[in-house]
């Protein structure tokens, strides 16, 4: 039986810093980041979608979707960001789904699903455990605006695109918390993993 767990905070909160450091604990990770970038390529059907309710001016010169701009739109306007939901979060799902069934199918003991939107999409049943990435609304301002370069109001309008992170710590099987330095960070997610018995032995 393979162990799922759904890796899961707010913009910022550090899932890639967690993700990245259970990968080098050997345990495989599916990105939904990833898997939205992937669908979204030229010549994907999300793709065209995407051009069709958008308009050719949200393309780089390129062909590639300009994600500066589309953010822009989707995180000023509740409806705008439905749409493209609508058209991505399908492709998302069928492509993580897939690649579940295939490590499931390999005999992995765990599987790793670092998913942004798990509580907001409704997606905890795909998943035995939920951790939740915590930090401070402080802290999560200060990081997203210094690793994007967004302004006050730019990262507010992305943090304010999700759940309160404090509701999703409410409903996890357990909780990291951030706030501090990556190694205490990496002391708290070794704990949980060991008694998860989600490491090969
Ligand atoms: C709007 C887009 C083009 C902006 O791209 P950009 O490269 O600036 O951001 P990136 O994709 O790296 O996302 C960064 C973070 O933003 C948050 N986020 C992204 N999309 C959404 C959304 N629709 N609603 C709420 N938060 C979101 C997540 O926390 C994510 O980790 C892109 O985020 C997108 O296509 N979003 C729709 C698909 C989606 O929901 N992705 C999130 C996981 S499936
Ligand atoms: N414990 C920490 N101490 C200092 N900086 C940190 C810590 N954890 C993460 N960061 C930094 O904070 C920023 C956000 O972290 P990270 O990219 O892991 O978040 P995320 O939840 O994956 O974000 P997103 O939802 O946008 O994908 C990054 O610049 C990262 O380097």
């Amino acid at each position: 039986m393979t162990l799922t767990i759904g890796l899961t905070g707010g913009i910022a909160s550090g899932k890639s810093t967690v993700s990245a450091m259970m990968r080098e604990l050997g345990l495989p990770v599916i990105d939904a980041d990833e898997a939205a970038r992937a669908v979204v390529r030229p010549g994907e059907d999300a793709y065209r979608q995407i051009v069709a309710a958008f308009g050719p001016g949200i393309l780089q010169t390129n062909g590639e979707i300009d994600r500066a701009k589309l953010g822009a739109i989707v995180f000023n306007d509740e409806e705008e960001r439905k749409k493209l939901n609508a058209i991505v979060h399908p492709a998302v799902r069928q492509k993580m789904l897939a690649e579940k069934e295939a490590l499931v199918r390999s005999g992995a003991k765990t599987v790793v699903l670092d998913i942004p939107l798990l509580f907001e999409s409704g997606l905890t049943s795909w998943v035995d455990k939920v951790l939740v990435v915590y930090v401070d609304d402080d802290i999560q301002l200060r990081r997203l605006m210094e690793r994007n370069g967004f302004t006050e109001e730019e990262a507010r309008a992305r943090i304010c695109a999700q759940w309160p992170l404090a509701e999703k710590m409410k409903r996890a099987d357990a909780v990291i918390n951030n706030n501090g330095t990556r190694e205490e960070t990496r002391r708290q997610l070794l704990a949980i993993l060991k008694q998860w018995d989600a490491l090969e032995k």
